[in-house]
């Protein structure tokens, strides 16, 4: 039997949650189009016939503009220490130009020397033709030693079976850490608020996502329902009015897209209520950021 940690880690956006649910075959992680939508280390375990393997999703490697961001990078890097494994995922959709040698220097500093199994995988294949995938694989091949390189999409699946094969093999022998029905270290409080938080990234532009946090004030289950009830926070008064929209419209679509998303998750029926509140600089506070899971 194989058992072992994977680290996922990469730049914002390249598919590192999607690529997390894919392997798992369950929804753990939320997705947007927005950069920086995994704010903390997130645990999803495998359960296959040969080996158990815990996945980690990091929130990506950029450069932090404020603690929030600060607390996201040292998040990853210290999570990478947890690892058999290291997955550096890229997005095959960007040009060789944007081969991004900042990243390799991260990876080489998180590993700080310690022997690591890292594997490339270059994920969004799907967008690529496939004649400039060879040149694009060999530049990537040139950056680092990997212990593999693996195309993959993470939107269709394609490629996702050879990187497991992959993975199987560079883990080491050992006996399951976890249970063998443990999915994620997430509470479903913590989904509920992750839910809700994909739902306004998708709803919102520009300064507004990176702006809101979720706090669920109030879970309860009685009876298959459960009574969810939670308070974004935003940064200014003109978020809190683009959130809610016009007579409510915007809030009300992110209350019944989470709602759903909560119901299929969780095998139950749920009872959701939102309020939206300001609160000025919530990311540059140390104790409400530890409060938020953060
Ligand atoms: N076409 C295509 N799109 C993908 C693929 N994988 C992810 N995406 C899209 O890329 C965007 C970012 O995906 P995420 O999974 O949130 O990326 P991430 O790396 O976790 O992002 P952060 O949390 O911001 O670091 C979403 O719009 C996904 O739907 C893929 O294989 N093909």
């Amino acid at each position: 039997m194989k058992s072992g940690t994977v680290v996922i880690i990469g730049r914002p956006n390249v598919g590192k949650s999607t690529l997390l649910n894919r392997l798992l075959g369950e929804k753990v992680a939320i997705v947007s189009n927005k950069p920086q939508t995994t704010r903390t280390r997130i645990l999803g375990v495998a359960h296959l016939p040969e080996a158990q393997i815990a996945f980690l999703d990091t929130p990506g490697l950029h450069r932090p503009q404020d603690r929030l961001n600060t607390r996201m990078v040292q998040t990853t890097l210290d999570t990478v220490d947890a690892g058999d494994v290291v997955y550096v995922v890229a997005d095959a959709a960007r040009r060789t130009a944007h081969l991004d040698q900042a990243v390799v220097q991260e990876v080489r500093r998180a590993l700080k020397n310690h022997e690591r199994q890292v594997l490339l995988v270059l994920n969004k294949i799907d967008m690529v033709r496939k004649p400039l995938l060879l040149p694009l694989l060999d530049a990537y091949n040139r950056l680092y030693p990997w212990t593999a390189l693996i195309p993959i999409s993470a939107k269709t699946g394609d490629g996702v079976d050879r990187l497991l094969a992959a993975t199987v093999e560079a883990l080491p022998e050992g006996e399951p850490r976890y249970e063998a029905d443990m999915l994620t270290d997430q509470t479903m409080r913590m989904l509920a608020a992750e839910l809700i938080r994909e739902q306004i990234l998708h709803e919102t532009e520009e300064e507004v996502p990176h702006s809101v946090a979720v706090d669920i004030e109030e879970f309860k289950e009685e009876g298959g329902l459960a009574r969810i009830g939670a308070t974004v926070l935003v940064e200014k008064d003109s978020h809190k009015g683009i959130l809610i929209g016009q007579h409510g419209a915007r809030l009300k679509r992110v209350g019944t897209n989470a709602r759903l998303g909560m119901e299929r998750l969780f095998g139950m029926k749920v009872f959701l209520q939102l309020w939206v509140k300001v609160r000025e600089e919530w990311r540059q506070d140390e104790r409400l950021l530890a409060e938020l899971g953060y």
